[in-house]
Formats: structure tokens, C-alpha cells, sequence
């Protein structure tokens, strides 16, 4: 049997099942298998983590950060590229114009942000219809998916859910934190399941229900420790290892064709804004909101004694490596990190100016950094420090004389 009927048989098993307290453990373990079966299917066997990327696909990575546009085919994709970045993509009133994924620039604020335009996908893509696969997989390896959605058609939330049906169905979880759950595999001595808050999602027993998901994907000894109330579907994700946790903003576009009343709706829901291209509403905010998504932190870097570099910040990112001071001297190089003593920091996450700072200081947007390195840290303890240079090289010559003075005595004794 393929994996495809597999798929089919346990999706009719499940909607066989009815849900309740006691079948809970049974859809857990059906789930479980869900889950192992398709991301076989989408991302090969063993469940790779980048997937496809057909010719006119592999495009490079570069700039800040990297923002993928998602949509149905026609809802202004490309002319939304050409908006905001200075690529230009064509566009025009038929259905699948673009075809291979197009990259632009948006520079802001100091920043240089990727865009990319895609194909529109339609529902199916991720299991193969289209070049469905191949955009999935861009959407994968972007910061931010920009979900672009036609104000005007009808079945606008129904096209929202599908194309968030496909981005999930490729491990990728949207606006969400991974849950708080470690699973440390061990050689032996089977699962330990531990948990810090009452499970209350997870049937009646969860540890079994654990258990059982653990089993499906062949982990018979581990420590598990959960620290969230989790579901089911969490549980199994964190399993699973390849799930994607990305940030995604819905742009409603062509707001030029409905009701002020229907822009005000739109507006309000979560993780939304609307826009009118065509027609440049709002464009300066859908900017400003991509870059708020981003979590991008510019830190300026400043020498002892001198003023700081506005010119070039080094960009981190809150969504991705984190913004701590450790990661600003990653970020530099690796000696800076290597000869770290202390930071003096400037800005918004300094208590006072400056703060003296360890590497796990967490930094805002626009602080000002000074990193001090063991060296100039140690030239400043000159006095203890050359004292007990001092000591040891005493004892050291101490030692020799004495050596010497013992060997002369023998030798005396000797010529004697
Ligand atoms: N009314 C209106 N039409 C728009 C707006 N933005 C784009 N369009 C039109 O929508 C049509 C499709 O635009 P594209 O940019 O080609 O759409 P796309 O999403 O890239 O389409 P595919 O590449 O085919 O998936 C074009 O005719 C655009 O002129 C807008 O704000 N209002
Ligand atoms: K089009
Ligand atoms: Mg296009």
C-alpha cells in the first residue's frame, strides 16, 4: 500500500471515530500517524527539512531577513513586489502571470529586507498541484509569510483557511510559539514523562497518550518534560522535530472594490491589514508592519572614546537568532565573542547609561553597544595582574638557581 492510501485510511478511521473522552488516546495515536505518514509524503522519507526547490526556485538568501508572498493566483502578488521593492515583476489580469520566484529589495529603516514573489498557489499545493511544492518550500525558508488575499472575492476567509490548511500540512505553524515540551532521547531505560502543569488536553491519561505517539515514531526511552498544557497536536509536533514556527501577516488587497464598513472589518482582525495597491492606500503602514513582524533590532556599535557608526547597524533579529548581546558578537566575529569581558550599553534595554552588561543581555532596536574585550578589561587589572606574573617568574627563577647550585656541588664533589 502507498503512503498515499495509508493517508486515506486512517483520515476514514478517523472521521469514522467519534470524539470523546474515551477514544481520545485512539485519535491521539491516529494523529500521531497522520503526521508521520504526510510529512513522509511533502518532505521525503526521514522528513527533510528543506524539500524541493526546482530550477528558478533556489534563490539566494541575502539582506536582514527574508519575506515570502503567499497567495491565490491574480489577488496582486507581483504588483505588490514592484510596489515596494525595486524589482519589477509582471503582472497582469490572468491567472498564473508568475511562474518561478521573482526576489526584490525593501530597503528600510537601515534594514534590507528579501521579498519574494511566488506563484499563486491553489488548494492541493503542497501535495504536488501546480509548482504548489516548490513555493511551499520557499514559504518554509521565509521569515515572514505576507499571506496577500483579494478583498473582493467572495469566500475570502475560505481562501484564508485553505492556504493556511497547505503551509500547516508542510509542518509550518503560523503566529504561534513552539510549545514548551523537551524530549531527550536516551539509549535506555524507557519513557520518564514528566509534567509541571496539569494536562488537561490530553485525554485522561497523558502520559499514555504520550507514550503511544512516542512509540508511533519509534521513541522507546526518553525523558519527557512538559511545561505547557499542551494538546494532542502540539505534543506530536514537537515530536515530530521539523515543524516550522513562522510569522505571517494577512494583507487584504484591492480595497479600492469594496465598502468602507467591509475595510473596517478586515482591519480588525487579528494579524491583518488592508491595502490597496493599484490605488497606493495604506502601503506605508503594510511597511511598517513587515518590519514590526521581522523583529528587527539595529544596533549601533561604537570603540571606546570614539562616537557610534549610525551609518551601518548590525541588524539582529528577535524572531530568529534572538537579540542578545551574545548574539551581537556572533553576529561581528568569533574572536569578539572568544575575548568577551563585558558590554556597555546605551538605549532602550539599559536600565541606566551606560549598563555593564554580560552576554545574555537582551538588546532593543537602536542601542548603542561597546564591547570590551578580556584584553582591554585585563590591561586595566595591569597592577595585580603583572604582580603575579612577577611571583611566578620569582619562584620560577628560585627553582633554576637552586637546580644549578646542586649540580655545581655534585660536580665539585666529584672533581674532588
Ligand atoms: N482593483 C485593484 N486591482 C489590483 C490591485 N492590485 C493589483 N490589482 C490587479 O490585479 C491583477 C493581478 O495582479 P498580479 O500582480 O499579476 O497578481 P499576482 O498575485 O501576482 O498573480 P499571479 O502571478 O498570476 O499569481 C492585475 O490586473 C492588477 O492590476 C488593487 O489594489 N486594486
Ligand atoms: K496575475
Ligand atoms: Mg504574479
Amino acid at each position: 500500500m502507498g503512503i498515499k492510501e495509508k493517508i486515506k485510511e486512517i483520515e476514514d478511521e478517523m472521521s469514522r471515530t467519534q470524539k470523546n473522552k474515551a477514544t481520545n488516546y485512539h485519535l491521539g495515536t491516529l494523529k500521531a500517524k497522520l503526521a508521520k505518514l504526510k510529512s513522509e509524503l511533502l518532505l521525503g522519507e526521514g522528513g527533510g527539512k528543506s524539500g524541493p526547490s526546482g530550477p528558478g526556485f533556489d534563490v539566494a538568501r541575502a539582506g536582514d531577513a527574508r519575506v515570502a508572498l503567499i497567495g491565490f493566483p491574480s489577488v496582486g502578488k507581483s504588483t505588490l513586489l514592484s510596489s515596494i521593492t525595486e524589482t519589477k515583476s509582471e503582472a497582469a489580469g490572468y491567472e498564473f502571470t508568475t511562474l518561478t520566484c521573482i526576489p526584490g529589495n525593501l530597503y528600510h529603516k537601515g534594514t534590507r529586507i528579501q521579498v519574494l514573489d511566488l506563484p499563486g498557489i491553489i488548494e492541493g499545493a503542497a501535495s504536488g498541484k501546480g509548482r504548489g511544492k516548490e513555493v511551499i518550500a520557499v514559504a518554509r525558508s521565509a521569515d515572514l509569510v505576507l499571506m496577500v488575499l483579494d478583498a473582493q472575492k467572495e469566500g475570502l476567509q475560505r481562501h484564508r483557511e485553505i492556504l493556511e490548511g497547505e503551509l500547516e500540512s508542510v509542518g509550518m505553524r503560523l503566529n504561534c510559539e513552539p510549545p514548551d515540551i523537551s524530549i531527550l532521547q536516551k539509549k535506555a531505560g524507557g519513557v520518564r514523562f514528566n509534567n509541571t502543569v496539569p494536562l488537561t488536553k490530553m485525554g485522561p491519561d497523558p502520559a499514555k497518550t504520550a507514550l503511544n505517539i512516542l512509540k508511533t515514531n519509534k521513541i522507546m526511552n526518553a525523558e519527557v518534560l512538559c511545561r505547557c498544557d499542551c494538546t494532542v497536536d502540539e505534543f506530536i509536533d514537537v515530536v515530530m522535530g521539523n515543524r516550522k514556527y513562522v510569522r505571517c501577516l494577512y494583507a487584504y488587497n484591492k480595497i479600492d472594490t469594496i465598502s468602507i464598513e467591509e475595510i473596517d472589518q478586515l482591519a480588525r482582525m487579528p494579524h491583518s491589514t488592508v491595502m490597496s495597491v493599484n490605488n497606493n492606500l495604506n502601503m506605508d503602514y503594510l511597511v511598517e508592519q513587515i518590519w514590526e513582524y521581522l523583529g528587527l533590532t539595529r544596533i549601533y556599535t561604537k570603540r571606546r572614546g570614539q562616537q557610534p557608526d549610525l551609518e551601518e547597524p548590525v541588524v539582529l533579529s528577535k524572531i530568529r537568532k534572538g537579540t542578545s548581546v551574545k548574539s551581537l558578537c556572533n553576529n561581528v566575529s568569533s574572536h569578539m565573542l572568544r575575548d568577551f569581558a563585558f558590554a556597555l550599553v546605551w538605549g532602550r534595554s539599559a536600565k541606566h547609561a551606560p549598563q555593564r552588561c554580560g552576554l545574555s543581555h537582551m538588546l532593543e532596536d537602536q542601542d548603542v553597544v561597546q564591547v570590551m574585550t578580556k584584553t582591554v578589561a585585563q590591561q586595566k587589572k595591569d597592577k595585580n595582574y603583572q604582580s603575579l606574573v612577577q611571583e611566578f617568574d620569582d619562584k620560577y627563577k628560585k627553582k633554576k638557581k637552586a637546580a644549578s647550585d646542586l649540580k655545581k656541588k655534585k660536580v665539585g664533589k666529584l672533581q674532588r
